[in-house]
């Protein structure tokens, strides 16, 4: 079967297979293979960079503003600091005390450690299959969307 999170699915244009991974949305032909070592731990600690939309659970930010962008342009955003992150521009830290619209913000993004079941599934899903030093794709939760950097 497959690794958490992945489905397959037909291509409708080609009728050819391949596989989407609902909790990134990332999809692509070839089988996904499990994570090497499949993370075991019983806790792992995560920061993550949230960017909430006009359809998050929670439409404000932690200082209590509104949201209003969409999903589109929340992805947008995230993608960009994701980007800046990669090519070593700003710290994963810098770059969610800066953006991100969770409380864990004054945090650098760090939740601290967590087991399964403390978070939403997506989350939780993709916290435990990243190696640590890791950093995460897009994630999506009824919170918004996420990149996850796991610490610990
Ligand atoms: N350590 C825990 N167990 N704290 C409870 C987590 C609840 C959990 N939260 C989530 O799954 C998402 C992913 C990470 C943050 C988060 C959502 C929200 C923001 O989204 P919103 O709820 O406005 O939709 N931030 C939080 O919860 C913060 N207290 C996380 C935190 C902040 C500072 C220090 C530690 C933890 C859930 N089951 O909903």
């Amino acid at each position: 079967d497959l690794p958490s999170g992945w489905q397959k699915k037909q291509s409708r244009s080609s009728g050819r297979d391949y596989y989407l991974n609902i909790y990134t949305k990332e999809s692509q032909w070839e089988l996904p293979t499990e994570p090497a070592e499949r993370n075991r731990a019983e806790e792992v600690q995560c920061s993550h960079l949230l960017v909430k939309h006009n359809e998050s659970r929670r439409p404000q930010n932690y200082k209590g503003e509104k949201i209003t962008r969409n999903k589109e342009e929340a992805l947008a955003l995230l993608q960009g600091y994701m980007t800046k992150i990669q090519m070593g521009k700003a710290s994963f830290a810098e770059m969610a005390r800066q953006y991100s619209d969770c409380s864990s913000a004054t945090k650098g993004g760090d939740l601290g450690p967590f087991g399964r079941g403390a978070m939403q599934k997506p989350f939780e899903e993709v916290s435990f299959s990243l190696k640590v030093g890791e950093m995460s794709k897009p994630v999506w939760t009824d919170s918004g969307v996420h990149i996850i950097l796991r610490t610990a």
